[in-house]
């Protein structure tokens, strides 16, 4: 049996920080609620639905600061102690990987209110959870509800936006890679889950001059791919179509530059490369990112080229499991430093 599950509500609009409210009723989602948040979203928007809720609800909240095992134990301790009912992530990726997989271990819903429009977790059923060292992708299940609040997630700067742009775009490697391990591997293929992910990856090459614009309608054209985009993995029931081996590149420069780059802006950055050693046509992918405004090289990304280097060598042993491009063996240093030239990366 393969099992699918989706959100049941998702609401894009204006000035929905109160609408949680009416989400949580209709869905009968119960009377005890954490909300969940980092430091930065609290003030943007976590209080509010915060104060929002304090009319119907009993509330608890939760500054979280990373997407690790730790926020996550944290967490399911808050739900276990206060006898949680339900919680509400509002915030970025890490805020909403964190509060999808601890409600998933306590077996209750979530609702996902994002802040920016930076990465497709925002309505997937899988949650990218940091683990000793690496990244793990993780199976949970979906928000119950996603309620998108397009002012709430302009107030983000726009290198968020083009951030969301780069881990859209990421979908033409990913499917590429998943085919392959279709192909070589006989590993599980969805045309479906591939096919709406690859649309996402058009939309925002076909809209990248109204993205650029940073106004609401681009805010709305990029949220809309990024759900599309995690309901191709719920349907796929894991990451692959939208994570290959330049989510690999991405998650080993997490693991070892000093400062890393948002996680949508490493993930374009592997898209040209990964799309150069697929034959793909990596020129176009580079030009869409160049007219979002999103990093294409080492220089915009704030990274050293040694680092970009090292990390193509090493990123097919972050999910050995995995098959890409990069096979098992990995890129050598000569061929990880041939591809970062020829695409102009370094
Ligand atoms: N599960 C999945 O399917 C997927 C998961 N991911 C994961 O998501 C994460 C990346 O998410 P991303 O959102 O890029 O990064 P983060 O969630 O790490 O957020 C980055 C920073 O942006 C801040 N921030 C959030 N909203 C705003 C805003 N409106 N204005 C200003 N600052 C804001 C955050 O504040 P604060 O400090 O308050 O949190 C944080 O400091 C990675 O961990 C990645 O692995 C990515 C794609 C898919
Ligand atoms: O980031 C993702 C898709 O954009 C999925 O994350 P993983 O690479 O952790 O599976
Ligand atoms: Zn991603």
């Amino acid at each position: 049996m393969h099992l699918m599950q989706l959100p049941r509500e998702v609401l894009l609009g204006e000035n929905l920080k109160g609408e949680v409210v009416n989400v949580a009723r209709r869905l009968k989602l119960g009377r005890r609620v954490l909300v969940l948040y980092g430091s930065k979203t609290r003030e943007i928007a976590g209080k509010d639905v915060e104060k929002n809720l304090r009319g119907e609800f009993k509330v608890g909240a939760l500054t979280v600061k990373e997407a690790s095992m730790e926020e996550v134990k944290r967490t399911l301790d808050r739900i276990r102690d206060e006898g949680i009912d339900w919680l509400i992530a509002v915030g970025g990726g890490s805020i909403i990987d964190v509060a999808k997989l601890a409600s998933f271990k306590a077996g209750i819903p979530f609702i996902s209110f994002p802040t920016t429009a930076s990465h497709d977790g925002i309505a997937s059923a899988n949650a990218s959870i940091k683990d000793i060292e690496t990244k793990t992708s993780i199976k949970a299940v979906p928000p119950v509800a996603v309620i998108a609040d397009v002012k709430v997630i302009k107030t983000a700067p726009y290198r968020y936006l083009a951030a969301g742009v780069g881990d859209i775009i990421s979908n033409l490697t990913a499917v590429k890679d998943w085919l392959l391990a279709h192909r070589l591997r006989g590993e599980y293929y969805s045309e479906y889950a591939a096919s709406l992910s690859l649309m996402s990856a058009k939309m925002v090459i076909k809209n990248a001059n109204i993205i650029r614009l940073g106004n609401e309608e681009s805010v709305r054209k990029v949220i809309k791919g990024l759900i599309s985009s995690g309901v191709a993995m719920s349907i796929a029931g894991s990451s692959r179509p939208a994570s290959g081996a330049e989510h690999l590149f991405s998650h080993a420069l997490d693991m070892i530059t000093p400062k890393p780059a948002l996680h949508g802006e490493q993930c374009g950055v592997g898209t040209i490369i990964t799309a150069y050693l697929h034959g793909l046509k990596w020129k176009t992918i580079r030009e869409t990112l160049k007219k979002v405004g999103a990093p294409t090289n080492a220089y915009e990304l704030g990274i050293d080229p040694e680092y970009i280097i090292e990390a193509l060598t090493i990123a097919h042993t972050i999910r050995p499991e995995r098959y890409t491009i990069l096979g098992k063996e990995g890129l050598t240093r000569e061929a990880a430093e041939k591809a970062a030239k020829i695409t102009g990366v370094i």
